[in-house]
């Protein structure tokens, strides 16, 4: 294929984690591969306490400039919430312990991956099911293998998502088949998700790797921060005002780099008055 790496990335582990790996390529691309294969890649709470935790360690990585999300094996990318360690009050940490609390981590872990300032790449083979499907949705670009299958599960067991697993969904797809996909929980195939908007690019399952990092390869070539504010811009018209005060926050840290705003800094440290007056005022 056009534009592929010729030979396969050999991924580095940079950090221990319990129910994920974390790798890097080495040029600039790091990897979170849910690694919980005997449940499809459920996820439980100690799931995605490490995901956000790779996360943070990618934002805060000035080598990584794209992530990738991805599920261990070839039959499922993530089946969504591990119903084994489903409460009564949310998903237990420590199941099976008395008072145990249960909570949703992934509400959190859903407005990291739309904080977080890099291209997030879901890279799905198999199943993209329930709360697993919602993951997907919320990574900026989704490349599936061919037998890939999406869908939502919740009113099937007892569930749902109207976050980010409803009005994002509708976004892309439209309310009428966001409406469908929940109301009859029907699995769809690779291609049919991609005619839908809710995928970017199918790949036989072979070549699933090498597209996917071929894609991020491609965004490495970009401007970072161009397209660090593009994210930004999006999210900002879907997110309202926590949106748009990640642009204008990005728009402070480039401000801040103009003699401009240092001469405000600089003014105060030394107790006299800014000389704002010799900066033009841009038409
Ligand atoms: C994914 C399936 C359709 C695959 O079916 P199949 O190929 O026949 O495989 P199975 O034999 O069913 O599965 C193999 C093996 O894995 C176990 N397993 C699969 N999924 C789970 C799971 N989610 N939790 C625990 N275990 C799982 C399965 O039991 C088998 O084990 P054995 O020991 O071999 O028996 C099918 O597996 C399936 O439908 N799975 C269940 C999907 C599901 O119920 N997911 C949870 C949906 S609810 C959710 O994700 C909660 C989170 C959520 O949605 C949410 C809620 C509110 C706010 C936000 C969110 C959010 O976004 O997460």
């Amino acid at each position: 294929m056009a534009g592929m790496p010729e030979t396969p990335t050999t991924w580095t582990p940079a950090a221990t984690y319990e129910d994920i790996r974390y790798e890097l390529s080495g040029d600039g691309i790091a990897k979170i591969t849910i690694n919980r294969p005997e449940v499809h890649n459920a996820f439980r709470p100690q799931t995605l306490i490490e995901i956000s935790d790779a996360l943070d360690r990618a934002r805060e990585d000035t080598e990584v400039g794209v992530i990738i999300l991805t599920g261990e094996g070839t039959k499922a990318f993530c089946s969504g919430g591990d119903q084994r360690v489903r409460g009564d009050s949310g998903y237990l940490t420590e199941p099976g312990k008395a008072g145990a609390v249960g909570r949703f981590h992934v509400t959190d872990l859903h407005i990291q991956m739309r904080r977080l300032p890099k291209p997030i790449i879901a890279m799905v083979a198999g199943y993209a099911i329930g709360g697993g499907h919602v993951l997907h949705l919320v990574c900026d670009l989704t490349i599936a293998a061919d037998n890939a299958k999406f869908g939502q599960v919740g009113p099937k067991v007892g569930s749902f998502d109207g976050g980010f697993g409803a009005g994002l969904l509708a976004q892309m797809i439209g309310v009428k088949k966001a409406k469908e996909i929940w109301f009859l929980c029907e699995q769809y195939s690779a291609d049919e998700a991609r005619e839908m908007g809710m995928v970017n690019k199918v790949v036989p399952l072979a070549d699933l790797e090498t597209a996917t990092v071929a894609w991020a390869q491609r965004m490495l070539t970009m401007s970072p921060f161009a397209l660090r504010l593009m994210k930004a811009s999006f999210n900002a018209a879907e997110d309202g005002l926590s949106g748009i005060q990640q642009l204008a926050h990005d728009a402070n840290l480039l401000f801040y780099s103009t003699e401009e705003a240092a001469e405000g800094r600089e003014a105060f440290k030394a107790k006299r008055r800014p000389e704002f007056e010799k900066f033009a005022k841009r038409p």
